[in-house]
């Protein structure tokens, strides 16, 4: 048996999803940068759902679905009133995302019809579910979500309970768009393991979420903050980064299993870092993160991904750390569903081998023998 630790290099199934080809990445075959610059979060989910972009019917459709069905059942929100205040953020999204399926009678119906409006369940409970979690954990009220208005405004609405500045519902909109979707990340691939035994769709996406928790994956971004916050100021940034690489410790936010020259998307991110940093007259945050890459890339040829400039972003739009990887989950609900619905479609149960390195011929010895 050839054992490859991590499924490193391995192809696990074929796609027309998203692709990674020389360090560009593609949904449906639209460049990343194309689509940052241009398309918004809805569009980006029409295409990754349904392979094309929207027209302007189809798209104001889908966005009146998904504006219909953002409300969240009540004893889910009264489920999430009795976690603990403290708890983990992207645990309560797990348990809340579970619950979900217990109040949607078409759970367990596998038709293509039946699946994809629970993928826009999905894709509009999310976000309610997370602006509810950080209200609830605030000893607030949720704020039930607005007619008519994109993701990302109901999102940062919903979160404070007063509309937002046009500029952050902008900058939040694009970084949905760039974290949508990412072939056969670890969340994905945990999301169509879960779904090729014909589970249902809430089982993959809540599996998807507990994977994307991971400090290795989505959780990175929270990691990041920490750091920052923890590196405190320009001047410590060079003893911190020093300190932890002789120690061989990992910096958040930097490497990634597919990418070794670089993630497209981090520059993206990096722009808006600046801009907004520009924009409040306080540049620290930014300047502690240009800091950081210019050692770490420096030193150990590492390059920033996705969740690198992503916290300083979030930070300037004033969300709370504990938030971050959630928001990710807003945004990679949409990549995962596509995923999930592409599985169903030509599905075989996915079961590799192990090669068994245990201690052999052993003979049962009765209890009060041993
Ligand atoms: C949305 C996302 O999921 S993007 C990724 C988010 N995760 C992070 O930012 C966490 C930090 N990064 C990492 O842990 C890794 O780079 C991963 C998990 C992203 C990729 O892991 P792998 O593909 O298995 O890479 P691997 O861990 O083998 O790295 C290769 C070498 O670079 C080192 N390395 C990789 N990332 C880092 C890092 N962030 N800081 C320091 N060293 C690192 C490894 O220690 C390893 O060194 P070695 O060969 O001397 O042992
Ligand atoms: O693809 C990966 O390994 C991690 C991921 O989800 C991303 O970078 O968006």
């Amino acid at each position: 048996m050839t054992v490859t630790k991590g499924l490193e290099g391995i192809v696990a199934t074929t796609s027309s999803i998203s692709s990674i080809v020389d360090g560009v990445l593609t949904y449906r075959g639209y460049d990343i940068d194309d689509l940052a610059e241009h398309a918004s979060f809805e569009e980006t989910v029409f295409l990754l759902w349904f392979g094309s972009l929207p027209t302007t019917a189809e798209l104001d459709k889908l966005k009146r679905d998904l504006s219909d069905f953002a409300a969240i059942p009540e004893p889910v929100i009264a489920q999430m009133k009795l976690y603990p205040k403290d708890a983990n953020t992207m645990a309560a999204l797990r348990s809340a995302v579970s619950s979900l399926a217990l109040y949607d009678e078409a759970a367990d119906d596998m038709s293509r019809e039946s699946n994809e409006i629970k993928a826009v369940k999905l894709q509009a409970q999310v976000p309610t579910i997370v602006a509810a979690l950080a209200r609830i954990r605030q000893g607030l009220e949720p704020v039930a979500p607005l007619k008519g208005v994109s993701i990302a405004e109901n999102f940062l609405y919903m979160l404070r309970g007063q509309q937002p500045d046009m500029i952050s519902v902008k900058a939040l909109d694009t970084a949905l768009v760039l974290h949508a979707d990412h072939e056969l990340n670890a969340s994905t691939f945990a999301g169509r393991v879960t779904v090729a035994t014909l589970s249902d769709i809430y089982s993959g996406v809540t599996s998807a979420v507990g994977a994307l928790k991971g400090p290795l994956h989505g959780g990175a971004n929270e990691a990041v903050m920490k750091m920052l916050e923890e590196i405190g100021t320009l001047s410590n940034v060079e003893p911190y980064i020093r300190t932890k690489l002789e120690r061989r410790e990992k910096i958040m936010g930097f490497g990634h299993r597919v990418y070794k020259n670089g993630d497209p998307r981090a520059k993206h991110l990096m722009k808006m870092s600046r801009e907004l940093g520009i924009m409040k007259g306080d540049t620290r945050l930014f300047d502690m993160s240009v800091k950081v890459e210019e050692l770490v890339t420096g030193q150990k040829g590492l390059r920033p991904n996705v969740d690198f400039y992503s916290a300083s972003v979030y930070t300037q739009l004033g969300i709370e750390r504990e938030l971050f990887t959630p928001i990710f989950a807003i945004s990679r609900v949409s990549g995962w569903t596509a995923h999930i619905l592409e599985q169903y479609e030509d599905n075989r149960i996915i079961r590799p081998r192990a090669e068994y390195t245990g201690l052999v011929e052993q003979k049962y010895v009765p209890v009060d023998e041993r």
